[in-house]
């Protein structure tokens, strides 16, 4: 089934990050590799004022694992490359969310899907949109037509970076 990742990065080499989780990613067995969108500069949504700017990206990726594994590896991922918990919405390092698997429908505190948050984010949407022009989000409609709703202006595309396939 065809699963979709959102990365986010605002602290450290933030570019190095999100190629770094894409290779980690799929340097295990049971994910293929799709495609992976144009890379996003966007403001912070949430959290602690006067954080930096985030690196956003989407990853599509065809897997037979199953929901809950995937979350598994999204977080040992997060871990590998520094992640501290420190506060919700604080700066990271690195974010790897779930926000469709298939269409699984989970309604579970430590694995929500769809993400619950992904239709309000354009930090999301903007890029999975970009990589999938004809996706739908379970629940809302076509990416298109959500995005259409939202403020987009905190999204800048960065097309000086591109995230390569991976290795
Ligand atoms: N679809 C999902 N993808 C990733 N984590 C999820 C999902 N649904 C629930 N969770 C749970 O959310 C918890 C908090 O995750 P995390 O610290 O990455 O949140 P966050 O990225 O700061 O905020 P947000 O959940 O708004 O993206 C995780 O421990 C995880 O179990
Ligand atoms: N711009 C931006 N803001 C965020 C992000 C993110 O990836 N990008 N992730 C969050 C928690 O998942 C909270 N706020």
């Amino acid at each position: 089934m065809r699963c979709v990742l959102s990365l986010g990065s605002n602290l450290g080499r933030r570019f190095d990050t999100l190629q770094g989780a894409v290779d980690t990613l799929f340097d295990a067995p049971g994910m293929e590799f799709v495609a992976a969108s144009p890379v996003y500069e966007t403001d912070p949504v949430g959290g602690p004022a006067g954080q930096r700017p985030y690196l956003n990206a989407i990853v599509i990726a065809e897997t037979s694992l199953p929901p809950r594994t995937l979350l598994e590896r999204a977080q040992s991922v997060e871990n590998a490359f520094g992640r501290e918990r420190l506060e919700r919405w604080g700066p990271r390092t690195l974010d790897v969310d779930l926000v469709v698997v298939g269409d699984t429908v989970c309604d579970d505190p430590d694995l929500t899907l769809p993400h619950p948050r992904a239709h309000e984010r354009a930090f999301v949407l903007v890029p999975w949109w970009r990589a999938d022009p004809e996706a739908e989000l379970p629940g809302h409609g076509r990416v298109a037509d959500v995005l259409a709703g939202l403020d987009q202006r905190g999204v800048r595309l960065r097309d000086d970076l591109k995230l390569q396939r991976p290795d």
